[in-house]
């Protein structure tokens, strides 16, 4: 896999951190996750392929094996604002200092530095900062977060796993690490970099929830059918909208023109009404191998059933019999190989990670009596 060798600790996060971690466990890192002692569960529901090794942090003691850790490691994730990775003597300079070949990610809200650096906040609030959060939403509703896409995992994870693969293969020229900061604000308004750049192109003119994209155009939308599910429809060129008409057997020269703004309130009245008469499945018949651009709306449950993703083997099984998607995008010759047996319990791996950072049985069993580590003694699972 592209990333086998690479050594990666992961100190546990919510949701952004731990699906970065889980990218590059993917992709065949080694990816180790710190958790806190006296946790019996996890939040990491994006853990599998990891190992867990519980190390009480803001004891020097478990401080110290944590810089003996990234002694040999390749990248370090942390997932904490600013400021608490130096509180416990755990900030850049401390760690580059052993190990100057180290990628140390900053993955936080608001970055490193600003007025807001050290504020709290959750995917919401950075997608209202990155300017986004104005433009998603319908007309005359409030502003509409999709889920915690866009800053967690896209403009997070996301960017975070590409800024540190892109510093892994810097380092293969300079043999330097360096130090990543990942804001989730940043991240979420670079991945919508095209609404910046295209505003002179009038897509986004009129208000929110009234444009081509926003859900504004009838030709640009979901719509519900007679079983209660849902088509979307995104026939944008006159070339493909034509087949839309088709499929929807409708006589164009009765129809506004596709570009009237004014119109578009009617031509929705009309779509909505003629989806409504025929079920997903039906509708799916009538578009499936046309250019119209109309695709069911799946489930989660229905997506990996799907012909086309079953073909393509786009979704995969877990042990546990969990669906998920399989990691993207497939590389020809070294593809993810995602760990099918699910993640790892707290603390599973302590003192096995230990033992393999030099650690003696004794110093191990000191650590464990002390309450710096902890160690869970079921069969291992990886
Ligand atoms: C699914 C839910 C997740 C939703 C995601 C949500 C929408 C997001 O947007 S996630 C993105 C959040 N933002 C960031 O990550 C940006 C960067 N981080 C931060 O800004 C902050 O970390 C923070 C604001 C997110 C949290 O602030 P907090 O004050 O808590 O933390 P920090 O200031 O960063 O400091 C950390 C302190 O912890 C110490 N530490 C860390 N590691 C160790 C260690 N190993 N040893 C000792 N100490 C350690 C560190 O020193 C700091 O100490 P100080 O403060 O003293 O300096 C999920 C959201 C909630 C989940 C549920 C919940 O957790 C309860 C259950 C838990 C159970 O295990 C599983 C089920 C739960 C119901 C769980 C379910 C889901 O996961 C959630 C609902």
């Amino acid at each position: 896999m592209a990333l086998a060798g690479i050594r990666v600790i992961e100190l546990a996060g919510l949701a952004p951190a731990p699906f970065c971690g889980m990218i590059l466990s993917d992709f065949g890192a080694k990816v180790i996750r710190v958790d806190r002692t006296k946790a019996s569960m996890t939040a990491d529901v994006q853990s599998r392929g990891k190992q867990s090794v519980v190390l009480d942090l803001k004891k020097p003691e478990g401080a110290a094996v944590l810089k003996r850790l990234c002694v040999e490691s390749d990248v370090l994730i942390e997932p904490f604002r600013n400021g608490v990775m130096e509180k416990l003597g755990l900030g850049p300079n401390e760690i580059l200092k052993d190990n100057p070949r180290l990628i140390y990610a900053r993955l936080t809200g608001f970055g490193q530095s600003g007025s807001y650096a050290k504020a709290a906040g959750h995917d919401i609030n950075y997608v209202a900062m990155s300017g986004l959060l104005s433009m998603l939403g319908r007309h005359n509703e409030n502003p509409y977060a999709p889920l915690n896409l866009l800053a967690d995992f896209a403009g997070g994870g996301l960017i975070c796993a590409m800024g540190i693969v892109l510093a892994l293969l810097e380092r293969v020229k300079s043999g330097q690490g360096q130090v990543i900061d990942t804001s989730m604000v940043e991240g979420a308004a670079y991945v919508g970099s095209f609404l910046w750049k295209s505003q002179n192109l009038g897509l986004w003119n009129r208000s929110r929830g009234e444009n081509m994209l926003d859900s504004g155009a009838p030709f640009y939308e979901t719509y519900k059918t007679a079983d209660g599910k849902y088509m979307a429809v995104g026939a944008i060129e006159p070339q493909f909208y034509e087949e839309l008409i088709k499929g929807l057997d409708l006589d164009s020269s009765q129809l506004p023109l596709q570009m009237s703004f004014s119109d578009w309130p009617e031509l929705k009245r009309i779509f909505t009404e003629t989806f409504a008469s025929k079920t997903q499945a039906e509708w799916s018949k009538i578009f499936d191998g046309t250019d119209a651009c109309v695709t069911p709306v799946l489930s989660l449950d229905e997506v990996s059933s799907h012909p086309h993703n079953r073909e393509r083997g786009s979704f995969i099984v877990d042990a546990q019999g969990e669906i998920s998607p399989r990691p993207a995008p497939l590389l020809s010759r070294t593809p993810a190989m995602p760990c099918l047996s699910g993640g790892p319990l707290i603390g599973e791996h302590t003192d096995l990670v230990l033992a393999e950072h030099g650690y003696s049985k004794d110093e191990i069993a000191k650590l464990q009596s002390s309450g710096i580590i902890e160690c869970n003694k079921t069969k291992s699972r990886l």
